[in-house]
């Protein structure tokens, strides 16, 4: 844990090449303008270290913008941002990101992932070399991907040696995923969570989550957040209100029990808009 003035008690892991990565993050979709700037300025000041950007998502300038006002140094942040699918291939990486720091205001980024893997279109192992290059010029410290399916790691594997060190893919209480997390495990691939709230569309009311949250004192969204620590994930929960932001980031206090993490995993039911990286692209 740091020890300045605006310390965080979020603690950190290891990924596969020795950086460290807090072990929760904000997500920031949707998160712009003056507003958004705000938002994630209140992030930082809740304890939150990892930022989690895209290109699609035009938020880089206030990412950017927020670090710069924050109080918090820049060596003590976490950024991430993704290679959108309209800038696949080895070349068109290296430029994306290039433009990405510039719109972060960022000489290198802590994490930069491959989007959506986009399998129609055939680029992202060269994508993935664009994204190796990088790493070697010391633009970006990981790298990682998003959406990729146990054959995809393997076959990105296989080409170049080189294991992502996160995959950061969908996974909630209706979808978790465990056969997906069990083979990253298996290869030293951390597990990221997206949407790891299920975008608070009802999640919360579940009886597993509901009683979980009223034996430890807790409220249902920590149970939901502690729950991906439980089965080896860290969360990017997106909240622009400052008092769920503490409130997610709170979940260092207590433990869920093996049955509670059992009952959770059971309500699986499947993807929140049937986002499957087969089939669903995005440029
Ligand atoms: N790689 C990929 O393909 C994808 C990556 N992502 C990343 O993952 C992040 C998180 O996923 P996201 O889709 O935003 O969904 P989340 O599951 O994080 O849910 C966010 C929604 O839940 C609300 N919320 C947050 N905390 C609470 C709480 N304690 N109680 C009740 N409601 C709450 C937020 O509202 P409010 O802000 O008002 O608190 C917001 O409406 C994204 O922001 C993005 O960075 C997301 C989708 C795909
Ligand atoms: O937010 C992202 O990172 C995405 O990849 C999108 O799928 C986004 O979640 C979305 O909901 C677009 O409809």
């Amino acid at each position: 844990m740091s020890t300045s003035e605006h310390s965080s008690a979020i603690p950190t892991l290891e990924l596969n090449d020795g950086a460290s990565v807090p072990q929760i993050g904000l997500g920031t979709y949707a998160m712009h303008d003056a507003e958004g700037v705000g938002a994630i300025i209140a992030g930082i000041d809740n304890g939150y270290r990892l930022l989690d950007t895209a290109v699609n998502y035009e938020n880089e300038r206030e990412v950017g913008q927020a670090v710069i006002d924050s109080k918090v140094g820049r060596d003590e942040l976490f950024i991430t941002s993704k290679v959108p699918g309209r800038h696949h291939g080895f070349d068109e990486t290296i430029a994306s990101t290039e433009e990405s720091l510039a719109r972060l205001q960022l000489e290198r980024l802590d994490l930069h992932l491959i989007h959506w893997p986009n399998p129609s279109v055939g680029k992202y192992v060269d994508t993935w070399r664009g994204l190796i290059e990088l790493r070697e010029r010391g633009l970006v410290t990981s790298i990682g991907v998003s959406n990729f399916t146990e054959a995809m790691l393997q076959e990105l594997i296989d080409e170049t040696g080189v294991t992502p060190a996160v995959n950061q893919i969908e996974l909630h209480p209706y979808f978790p995923q465990s056969k997906l997390i069990e083979f990253h495990r298996s290869i030293g691939v951390q597990t990221e969570s997206w949407s790891p709230l299920y975008r608070d569309q009802g999640l919360f009311d579940e009886a597993p989550i509901a009683e979980a949250a009223a034996a430890h004192g807790v409220e249902p969204a920590q149970v939901v957040l502690r729950w991906h620590l439980e089965v080896g994930s860290l969360s990017i929960p997106k909240s622009a209100n400052p008092d769920r932001q503490k409130l997610n980031a709170d979940i260092f206090g207590f433990n869920l029990t093996p049955a509670e993490v059992d009952a959770i995993s059971g309500l699986e039911r499947g993807r929140m808009k049937g986002r499957d990286p087969l089939t669903h692209e995005e440029m």
